[in-house]
Parts: C-alpha cells; structure tokens; sequence
C-alpha cells in the first residue's frame, strides 16, 4: 500500500513527521514517498503544487498532508500562493467530502476555553462539501464595476454556486454518515438570503426523501455558529458548504481543546482520500517544537480507517492517544496547570510507546 507523503509548509514538516514515526511503528509494509507542495513545492520547482507532487498523489492509495502557507508568500500571484496546493488536490482528486469529527477528549475537558459541562462527552461530526461553492467558483477577480452606485470604481467579486449533482452526493454521504450515528442530520445555509443556499435546502430536502429513518434540520448559518458555542452537543452530524465549513470547523475545534485535535479526512466518491489536519501551517511557532501532532496522528488513524481497510491499526492510535492524554501529557496549546507539558517531538515519541 502506498501513501503520498506531503508535509507542507510552517509546522506541517514537524507535525507529519511525528505521524509517520507512529504509521511506521504500527509493523505494517506501508510504502511511503515524500514530495514537496505548498510554499515548498514553490522553492522546488516554481509552482505549489508540483506535477510530481500531483502524480505521486493520484498514484498513492492515500495521501497525508501537513499543512501549507506563509506570509511571505502571500503577494504572490494567486495561482502561485501555496495554499493553491490544497485547493488543487481537492479538485483534481475530486476529494468533495470533507469529515471533521470535533470529539473532546475527556480529560481536555478543562482545555476548552468554554465550560466543562458544555463539552464533557463532545462527539459530533461536520462534512463540509470541498470542491464547490464560492471558493471553486467563476468568474471571479477585481475589475471596474459595471454598474450600480459604484459604477467605474474598483470592485472584488467572486462568484458562489453548487450544481445539484454536487449537493446530492455530499447530502448521500451526510445521510448515510448520520444513519450510522444517531440519525440527527442538521443541513446548515443561509437560504434566507442567498439562492445558492435556498437550492441547496431544496435538494437536501429532495434527498431526505430516501432516508427517512434519518431526522433532518436546517439551521442558518449565523445561527449555527451560535449554536455551537451555546450548546454544541445537541448537534450529532452536520452538512452544509465549502466555507460555511470552514469557518463552522474552526469554531467547533475550539471544542476540543485545541486546533490542535481536529484531524479530517477528504474523500473521493469510492474513498480515495487526502488525510490532514483542520489547521494551518502556524508560521507563529513554526520551527520551535511545540506544535500540537495529535490532529496529524488522528488523521493518519482515519486514513487507516477509510481509505486502508485497516481499521484495528486505526484503533490502536486512537486507543494510544487516549492513553497519552490520560498520563497527563500536553503540548502548550492544551497545557493546564498540574499536567505535563511536552513538545511535538515527545508527545510522538509518547504516542509511539503507547501503541499496544
Ligand atoms: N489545509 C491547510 O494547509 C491550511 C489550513 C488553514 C490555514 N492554512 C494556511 O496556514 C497559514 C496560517 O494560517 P492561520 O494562522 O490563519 O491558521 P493556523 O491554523 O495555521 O493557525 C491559527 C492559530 O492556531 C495555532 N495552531 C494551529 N495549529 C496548531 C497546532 N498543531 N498546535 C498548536 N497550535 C496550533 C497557531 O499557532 C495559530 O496561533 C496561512 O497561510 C493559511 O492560508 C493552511
Ligand atoms: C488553506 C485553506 C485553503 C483551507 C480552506 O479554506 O479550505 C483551510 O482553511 C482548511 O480549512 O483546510
Ligand atoms: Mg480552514
């Protein structure tokens, strides 16, 4: 089995190190190949994501990615800014189907900066559509406006869409995602103000028709975002679009602990997937050695899952991280008093030990 190795930018080489030391450790035949891509595959050869970068990945049974980005390349043209790399695997790999369990472990319970009894026994997952909606669509750009009060003048546009073809599959996949958990499936838009939204409410209402053992809510999205910092566990599965799920994901990380702990898993319509972990490069403490691995060591465990069919080895990382959080070891971004800060590089090694 060969999984593409892509480690990225920031803290992304530090982090997937760390994972690939505890895959390795697991005692299986796994090929590994590394390439460059992000702000990386730019110094390489002048573009993020590189033809190898991408060939290696098509060719790969799955992929693991660190993280990509940094400031110093953000005056770049667009086409040439590292994150161009994420963007572009997702596309060419048609990976649409974005999972980002938010489980608060319970000893981080006092991590959260909410209250413990808000998140003690957090287990709810968002799938966010990831190749559509305005980040994918045209025409886009900046030019003079065309009319309106602000006619002549200066204007950035980008354009926001999802064809039915595209709500329907994430919607099955949603479904049947919630059909295995408790079958509470919550579809959140803005179909109050926006047509892209009020279609994809259509559809996904369209759709529950087939699943009727599955009970459906829509939720506006302002509203959503409130909900899960007022009461996040009366959420089990939710569904909505490209960047409403990115920013929902961010905000119910915050659950957990930490950016830090939100691993993801991006899938193709047969389970191909691209493994990484819900936050960025973090350029802030890129380089010192105190990233937190866990989200990139719980992404490889859903690789394991989803895309290897090896899912006894994905739960013994699970089972290895619980043990580690339970001996009191934190990385700075979960650090509390009376427990045990360590940095990337030990919290692997622990993780490592803690394989049985
Ligand atoms: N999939 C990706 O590759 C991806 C995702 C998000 C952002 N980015 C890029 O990353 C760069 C930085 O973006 P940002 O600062 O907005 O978001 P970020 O997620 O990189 O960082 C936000 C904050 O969280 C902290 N943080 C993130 N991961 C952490 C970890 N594992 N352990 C401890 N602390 C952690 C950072 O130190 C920072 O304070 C940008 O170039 C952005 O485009 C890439
Ligand atoms: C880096 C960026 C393109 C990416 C996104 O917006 O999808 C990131 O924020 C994420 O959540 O994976
Ligand atoms: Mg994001």
């Amino acid at each position: 089995m060969k999984i593409a190795i892509l480690p990225g930018d920031g803290i992304g080489p530090e982090i997937v190190a760390e994972a690939v030391r505890v895959l390795q450790a697991l005692g299986e035949q796994f090929e590994m190949e590394t390439a460059p891509v992000g702000g990386a595959g730019y110094e390489a050869s002048g573009h993020p994501l590189p033809d190898a970068t991408l060939q290696l990945a098509k060719d790969a049974d799955a992929i693991l990615f660190g993280a990509v980005g940094d400031w110093k390349y953000d005056t770049l043209e667009r086409p040439l800014r590292p994150e161009q790399a994420i963007l572009g695997l997702r596309k060419n790999l048609n990976l649409f189907a974005n999972f980002r369990p938010a489980i608060l472990y319970p000893e981080l319970a006092g991590a959260s900066t909410l209250k413990p009894e808000v998140v003690s026994g957090l287990d709810i997952l968002i799938i966010r559509e990831l190749t559509g909606d305005i980040y994918f669509g045209h025409p886009r750009g900046v030019r003079l406006a065309p009319d309106g009060p602000f006619k002549g003048e200066r204007e950035g546009f980008d354009t926001m869409r999802y064809a039915e073809t595209e709500i329907r599959r994430i919607a099955h996949v949603a479904f049947q995602a919630a059909r295995k958990r408790s079958k509470r499936l919550t579809s959140v838009d803005k179909a109050n103000v926006l047509e892209t939204f009020q279609f994809w409410k259509d559809i996904v209402t369209e759709v529950h028709q087939e699943y009727p053992d599955v009970a459906l809510d829509h939720m506006y999205v302002d509203n959503a975002a409130m909900q899960l910092v007022r009461a996040p566990k009366k959420f089990d599965v939710i569904v909505t679009g490209n960047m409403f799920g990115d920013i929902l994901s961010d905000a119910a990380a915050m659950l957990t602990g930490s950016i830090g702990m939100l691993p993801s898993a991006s899938l193709d319509a047969n389970n191909k997937g691209l493994y990484e972990p819900s936050h960025g490069s973090a350029p802030d403490i890129a380089g010192k050695g105190i990233a937190n691995p866990l989200a990139t060591i719980l992404s490889a465990a859903m690789m394991l899952r989803f895309s290897l069919n090896k899912p006894e080895q994905a739960d013994r990382i699970d089972a290895a991280v619980k043990s580690v959080l339970a001996r009191g070891l934190r990385t700075a971004d979960i650090y509390e008093a009376g427990t045990t800060l360590v940095g990337t590089r030990a919290m692997g090694d622990a993780v490592v030990e803690a394989l049985n």
